[in-house]
């Protein structure tokens, strides 16, 4: 296999914001090539966290530098991103092959390799074949495949995933998560994923972030995560 350059470092400099009542700060590096799980207690700032990477939300002060580009300023379409979140925001009216086809270029205008290449992410997450599918005829877990294809196509170095997996039964998640172990070796993007499951913390993840009120009070290799007990939130995530 040819050697891939790893994915880029996601720095948060001294990120401020805040959002109604609450008050987000972060200033950390996130390892390039690397799968980081974001954990902590229900809204802790999780998806928060995500949105800055991404460009949902802008900081009030510090700033967003993926690689040695400073994006503090710019919207997710200008961000070397791709996303997927619980909610897939498929489009209903819309088949598989359209939707999917939209993660290249919104104007549809795809070449006969990028084709292929649409139908070649459906068959690498088990939908292969259900191209003129429309979304509403899939189960939820299919329509999660759905939109983690229509990620893959884009070949963006920075992958974010909210809780990408939560809606799917056990046997599933476990199969995305060896699709998503699978690509990363392949691809060494740079992988944040929003999970609540410590087991897919222990199955998937090079790092952790642990973010609690706010702010990040844990960021560990993903081994070391079990040896932090004396952190009574890590305690509790730990005991789901
Ligand atoms: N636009 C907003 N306006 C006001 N408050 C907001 C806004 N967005 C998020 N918040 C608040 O910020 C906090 C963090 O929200 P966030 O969605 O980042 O948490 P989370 O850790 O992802 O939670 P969960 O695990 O429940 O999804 C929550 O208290 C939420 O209500």
């Amino acid at each position: 296999m040819p050697q891939v350059e790893p994915g880029p470092d996601i720095h948060l400099r001294d990120v401020r914001l805040v959002l109604g009542a609450r008050r987000f700060e972060f200033d950390l590096t996130l390892r390039g090539g690397a799968i980081t799980a974001v954990i902590g207690p229900s809204g802790s700032g999780k998806s928060t966290f995500l949105n800055l990477v991404a460009g949902f939300v802008f900081p009030k002060s510090g700033q967003i530098v993926i690689g040695h580009q400073d994006l503090t300023p710019e919207h997710p379409a200008e961000r070397p991103v791709s996303l997927v979140f619980q909610d897939n925001n498929l489009f209903g009216h819309l088949d598989l092959f359209t939707n999917v086809g939209l993660g290249i270029s919104p104007s549809l205008k795809l070449s006969k390799e990028q084709r292929l290449g649409v139908s070649a992410a459906l068959s690498r997450v088990g939908l292969g074949g259900m191209e003129k599918r429309k979304p509403s005829t899939l189960s939820g877990g299919e329509r999660q495949r759905a939109a983690f294809a229509r990620a893959l196509v884009r070949h963006k170095p920075v992958l974010l995933l909210d809780e990408p997996f939560a809606a799917l039964d056990p046997g599933l998640r476990l199969n995305m998560a060896s699709l998503l172990t699978d690509l990363q070796a392949e691809r060494k993007n740079t992988v944040l994923i929003v999970t609540h499951d410590p087991d897919e913390v222990r199955r998937l993840a090079d790092d952790v972030v642990f973010i609690d009120d706010g702010r990040v009070i844990l960021q560990a290799p993903a081994a070391d995560l079990a040896a932090r007990r004396d952190i009574p939130a890590i305690a509790s995530f730990l005991d789901g």
